[in-house]
């Protein structure tokens, strides 16, 4: 066993999303963290009223019921017209990722303020119960009429970003950490994150 190995700090990704898990995966490979996911059993209830208060409840009860360190991320879609739905209910909207797309899109029908933005709240929680960092960002786009692109996850294809003109479904993982809320709130929790692990492994 090398030295690194011995003090490499487990990070447990507190989410059951198969897609943001794979993304989060890309964004912390840099760093001398052993990044595992949540347990399969372990469902967290999201009472809270905004991003970063579900952020804050996923990542410490993940962070309790494992004992290490874990990561949360607390998502969504708001669509201007109609006032910021699905928002924090942006998983609740429909029963799948196909279904979500297709009640949006009949939704925003008859409706030609196409204007949305993507939230992302990051937290990480100790296992000492403590709120060690948290960080928002966003990304401001508009929904397409249509599902444009094949990569990524949920709503994905119908987000077009105002920068690049493109879907997230139709940017690679590196593009899509360039622009999307995730990224962006990544990149303020990254040299923060830095920090307490060089703090952490001095003697
Ligand atoms: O709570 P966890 O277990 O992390 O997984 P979740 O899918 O329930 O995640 P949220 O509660 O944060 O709900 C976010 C919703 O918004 C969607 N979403 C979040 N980020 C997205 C992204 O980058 N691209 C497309 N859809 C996204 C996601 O698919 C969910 O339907
Ligand atoms: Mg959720």
């Amino acid at each position: 066993m090398s030295s690194n190995e011995l003090t490499e700090r487990v990070l447990v990704i507190a989410s059951g999303n198969a897609g943001k898990i794979r993304e989060f995966r890309q964004l912390l490979a840099h760093l001398p963290l052993s990044v595992q996911a949540q347990p399969k059993d372990l469902a967290v209830e999201e009472t809270g009223q905004t991003f970063a208060e579900n952020a804050r409840i996923k990542a410490l009860t993940v962070a309790q019921a494992t004992g290490q360190w874990a990561l949360a991320d607390d998502s969504g879609l708001s669509v201007e017209a109609l006032a910021g739905a699905p928002g924090v209910y942006s998983a609740r909207y429909a029963a799948s990722d196909a279904l979500r797309i297709e009640r949006l899109l009949q939704e925003l029908k008859e409706i030609d303020d196409r204007r949305a933005h993507f939230s992302a709240a990051l937290c990480i929680a100790s296992e000492t119960n403590e709120v060690l960092l948290e960080v928002e960002g966003r990304c401001e786009g508009l929904i397409t009429h249509a599902a444009r692109g094949e990569k990524g996850f949920g709503y994905d294809p119908i987000f077009e970003v105002d920068a690049t003109g493109t879907t997230f479904a139709e940017m690679t993982i590196e593009q899509k950490r360039q622009w999307s809320h995730r990224g962006c709130a990544f990149a303020l929790l990254d040299p923060a994150l830095q920090e307490l692990l060089h703090k952490q492994n001095k003697p």
